[in-house]
């Protein structure tokens, strides 16, 4: 088999602050592979974004230790590379699209003037070939009048607009990975829609891979090849999105999906939260981070947090319900066995 584009091996990843350890992401694994849709979901503060951030080193120094792991892309660990090697393979190779687009764009300088420098980090251009590119890329996101708006600011777009032109800038060189992080959490929900179709339409048209961070598993549906879902710094269940959705075999995964609305049922089915909050990552427990909250806990999930098992086709879990030892009869409805 080809070996991944990108795989992330063993990830620690923890936030040094006056008096604590803010541990964010413990031990995550994952890979993608060519014009492969990752979603990453997960409850705020499970550690999606600094997964994230972590591949593009996007980090803050003075407080973030990488305590172990690598983060191997097209053969290179990203996490020794140099910052120059880094500043390369960012815009060009992968490129990130954020849930508020004025973090990524420049308030005081036209449209056209940022995509066109983006595409001139790495391509030599001449400034009409800059304009016509500008200007394709503006088309192909779908803004009207796109000749004209390469003259706009970015303040003078609507938020659904200037996402598109994240998008865009995200896209112009076309990079082998976008990583969106809650890309669409911001706007209202046809825009969302909107956005997420674009996104695959660009997808199929360029061939880029996605990783999609989202707290909202709704919104993966239509979209994801593969789900990881986080809790607590942790991958805790990992599938083909079909697996995720119809059978789901960690507790967390069951009730983010019966947290969530579902699009063609009737209005009268009522939707169930996960009770409790999600644990403070300075101070964890042992045993299975999720155990205060799941409604299914055995007397193990408090001492021991469970091994990742791996079952065929890719999906993998860390629960004791799914230890071979544990008679299967304690799977709650809703759960499937490994
Ligand atoms: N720069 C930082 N300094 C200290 N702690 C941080 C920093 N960045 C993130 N954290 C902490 O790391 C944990 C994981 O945060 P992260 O942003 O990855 O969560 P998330 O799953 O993306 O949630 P959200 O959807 O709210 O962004 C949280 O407890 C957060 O407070």
């Amino acid at each position: 088999m080809a070996e991944p584009m990108l795989s992330v091996e063993n990830l620690h990843v923890s936030f040094q602050t006056k008096d604590k350890e803010v541990r964010a992401v413990r031990g995550v694994n994952f890979s993608l592979n060519k014009g492969e849709t990752l979603a990453i979901v997960g409850e705020s503060g499970s550690g999606k974004s600094v997964t994230a951030k972590s591949i593009m080193r996007l980090l803050p120094k003075h407080n973030t230790k990488v305590k172990e792991g690598r983060i191997i892309y097209e053969g290179r660990d990203l996490l020794t590379a140099s910052i120059r090697d880094i500043q390369k393979i960012r815009g060009s190779d992968i490129s990130m699209v954020f849930q508020d687009p004025m973090t990524s764009l420049n308030p005081t300088m036209k449209i056209g003037k940022q995509i066109i420098e983006g595409l001139k980090t790495y391509q030599s251009i001449s400034k009409q070939e800059g304009k016509t590119k500008a200007a394709e890329m503006l088309k192909l996101v779908g803004i009207p009048n796109a000749e004209e708006r390469l003259d706009a600011y970015p303040h003078q777009f609507s938020g659904g607009m200037r996402q598109r032109v994240g998008i865009a800038m995200a896209l112009a060189c076309n990079p082998n990975l976008l990583i969106a992080d809650e890309p669409t959490t911001a706007l209202d929900v046809t825009i969302q829609a909107q956005i997420l179709e674009l996104m695959t339409d660009m997808q199929k048209k360029t061939g880029t891979a996605i990783i999609l961070i989202t707290h909202d598993l709704g919104v993966v549906a239509n979209m994801a090849d593969r789900i990881a879902v986080m809790y607590a710094g942790e991958i805790i269940e990992i599938g083909r999105a079909e697996e995720i959705f119809y059978k789901p075999q960690h507790p967390y995964t069951l009730g983010l999906l019966q947290s969530m609305p579902k699009p063609h049922t009737s209005r009268t089915v009522p939707l169930i939260p996960i009770p409790g909050t999600p644990p403070d990552l300075a101070k964890l427990e042992r045993g299975c981070p999720f155990a205060p909250r799941c409604p299914h806990t055995m007397k193990v999930c408090h001492y021991f947090n469970p091994e990742m098992q791996h079952a065929s086709g890719g999906h993998s879990v860390s629960c004791w319900l799914q230890d071979k030892r544990t008679p299967k009869e304690n799977l709650p409805a809703g759960v499937g066995v490994v």
